[in-house]
């Protein structure tokens, strides 16, 4: 029996890992449950599973949980997910969205945890500190990213060294094929439907921008030691090929799959077994024609602005990811453009100052001046 912290268990991922614990009880128990606001789910969640922990994002939610279930260890905010990420337990899954994930996902590995990983941002942000502090410890990152954990199921018996090119697969999001132009003028409503995935909102917009292909770049970069110009983008719009390995050998390995979540947080649950289900199985013969083309970075502008803070180094990817996530949490409540995303951010890492203090408080300190610089670059335009 495995037993799993859950951070971020009311969101897109970990609803779907609470239902591959729900399918396994004999594999599977949940000690921590956490979220931000959504308090409601999360009590449902309790009831379920029976934590002996839970984690909310504000105090007063805390104290009103504590009242109602007195039985139960109830924390709040950064201090409550470090002790989440600190408690006894087999594996850490990380599912919150954003930034703030990167608290608890370095003091679990320095607790001695393993840690399941969908937090794509800690790793964009923060990691030098992270790759060092896993290799320190000895503990693992296990990918949940579709496109990773692909990758990394493609490269188990081989070493990276022995890699030409990792081919990153992207659905190419809403507004595949798009102009410029074009692209100006989509709305919300528009970003916020993905063409295959039923993710958060967040990571939505972010393949609508296609933000969160140059995020998954860098996140690449790190879990696997591949140099980002050794990373080719492939927009492959029926999300079927998750990613594939190219070896010096000229073969390709790729994984393939339904386009389901619940295969890669199996996997990382699992690992270095295989679990079974009763999902749908892939029906090649109903999908019929698979396609392949290349993305146009003239108009997802993401894309190179990623690969470049990537190549400068140090703070710059901290301050792109800060600015993205400010950037796209305005364009949610409706304050500005689609666009102005992109060319905020571009902005942003004009202005960056370096820093080379690659500690948690300072990649902190760039993610927040990252934030204030958009919000002022903004008011500029
Ligand atoms: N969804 C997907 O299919 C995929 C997601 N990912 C990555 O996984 C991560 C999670 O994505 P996703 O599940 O879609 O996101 P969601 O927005 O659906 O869920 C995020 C979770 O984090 C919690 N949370 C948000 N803010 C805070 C906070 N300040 N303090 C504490 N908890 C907080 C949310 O709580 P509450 O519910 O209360 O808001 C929720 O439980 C992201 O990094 C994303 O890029 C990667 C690949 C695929
Ligand atoms: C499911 C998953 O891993 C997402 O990160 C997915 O990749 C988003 O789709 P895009 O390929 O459109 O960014
Ligand atoms: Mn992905």
């Amino acid at each position: 029996m495995k037993t799993i912290a859950i951070l971020g268990s009311t969101g897109s991922i970990g609803t779907q890992a609470l239902d591959l614990v729900r399918r396994n009880p004999e594999k599977f128990s949940v000690s921590v449950l956490s979220c931000g606001r959504r308090i409601e789910r999360l009590k449902e969640q309790i009831e379920e599973f029976h934590p002996r922990m839970v984690v909310v994002q504000r105090e007063e939610d805390a104290a009103t949980l504590a009242m109602e279930y007195p039985k139960l260890q109830v924390e709040y905010g950064d201090k409550g997910l470090i002790a989440a990420a600190e408690s006894s337990c087999d594996l850490v899954l990380n599912s919150l969205v954003g930034i703030r994930g990167m608290i608890p996902t370095y003091y679990a590995l320095r607790a001695g945890n393993d840690i399941a990983f969908a937090n794509k941002e800690t790793l964009v942000a923060g990691g030098e500190l992270i790759m060092r502090t896993s290799e320190e410890t000895g503990r693992k990152l296990l990918p949940v990213d579709s496109e990773h954990s692909a990758i990394f199921q493609c490269l188990q018996q081989n070493s990276g060294q022995a890699v030409r090119r990792i081919l990153l697969t992207a659905s190419g999001g809403p507004f595949r094929g798009y102009t410029l132009e074009q692209l100006r003028g989509v709305t919300l409503d528009q970003a916020l439907r993905h063409p295959k995935w039923d993710m958060g909102n967040k990571i939505t917009i972010d393949s609508a921008t296609m933000m969160n292909k140059g995020l998954e770049i860098i996140e690449a970069k790190w879990l696997f030691d591949v140099d980002p110009d050794r990373i080719q983008v492939v927009v492959h719009p029926q999300s079927i090929v998750h990613s594939a390995v190219e070896y010096w050998d000229g073969s390709v390995l790729a994984q393939m799959g339904n386009p389901d979540m619940r295969i890669p947080i199996s996997y990382a649950f699992s690992w270095p077994e295989r679990l079974e289900n009763d999902f749908k199985p892939l029906d090649l013969f109903a999908e019929g024609t698979l396609t392949f083309e290349r993305p146009d970075p003239e108009v997802f502008k993401t894309l190179r602005l990623a690969r470049q803070a990537c190549s400068q180094g140090g703070t710059y990817p901290a301050a792109l990811n800060g600015a993205n996530e400010v950037l796209v949490q305005m364009f949610l409540e409706k304050k500005i453009g689609f666009t102005d995303i992109q060319d905020t951010i571009e902005k942003v890492l004009e202005v960056h100052k370096p820093e080379n203090h690659l500690t948690l408080e300072g990649i902190l300190e760039a993610d927040r001046k990252a934030r204030e610089a958009a919000v002022r670059l903004l008011s500029k335009n």
